[in-house]
C-alpha cells in the first residue's frame, strides 16, 4: 500500500514527478519548454510552496497564480483540452506515488482550480474572437 502525503519532502516528490511527465508530454510539454522557456530552478521551488500552502497550510508561497497563464494564453490560447490533459497527468502522478486523504485532497484541489481556470480562459478567449 502506498502512503499519504505528509510533508514538504513528499510534495517535492510529486511536483518533481509531475513536471517531469509534463515536459515529455506532446500537448503541454512545449508550452513549458519552448513557449515560456521555464527556469526550473525558479519554478519548482515556487510549486513546492504553492502545494504546501494548499495541502499543509504553509505560508511561503508568494505569487500570482493566474499571471503566467495569462501570458501563455497570449501565445497559445489555453483550452479545456489543455486543462483536462493537465489534470489527467496530475491525477496519474499522484496515484502512482501516494494514497490517502491528502492525496485525494491534492487531486480535488487541482481539479477545482483547473476547472475554474478552464472556464475563465474559455470565456476570455471567446470574448477576444
Ligand atoms: C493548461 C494547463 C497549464 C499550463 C500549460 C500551465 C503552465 C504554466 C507555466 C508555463 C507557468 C510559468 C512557469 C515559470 O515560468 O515559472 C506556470 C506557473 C504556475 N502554474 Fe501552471 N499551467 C497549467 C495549469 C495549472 C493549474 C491547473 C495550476 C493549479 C492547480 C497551476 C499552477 C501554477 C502556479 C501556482 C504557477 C506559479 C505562479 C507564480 O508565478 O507564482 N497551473 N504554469
Amino acid at each position: 500500500m502506498k502512503r499519504d502525503i505528509t510533508s514538504k519532502a513528499d510534495i517535492e516528490v510529486f511536483v518533481d514527478a509531475f513536471y517531469k511527465s509534463m515536459t515529455s508530454d506532446d500537448l503541454v510539454g512545449h508550452i513549458f519548454l519552448d513557449v515560456m522557456k521555464v527556469d526550473w530552478d525558479h519554478h519548482l521551488p515556487k510549486m513546492y510552496d504553492f502545494w504546501e500552502m494548499l495541502l499543509l497550510d504553509g505560508h511561503s508561497y508568494r505569487g500570482a497564480p493566474m499571471q503566467p497563464h495569462l501570458m501563455v494564453n497570449q501565445v497559445i490560447p489555453l483550452s479545456k483540452a489543455h486543462f483536462e490533459h493537465w489534470i489527467s497527468l496530475f491525477t496519474q502522478t499522484i496515484d502512482s506515488l501516494f494514497e490517502g486523504p491528502k492525496a485525494e485532497e491534492a487531486k480535488t484541489k487541482a481539479f477545482n482550480i483547473a476547472q475554474t481556470w478552464a472556464y475563465k480562459f474559455d470565456y476570455l478567449n471567446k470574448l477576444e474572437k
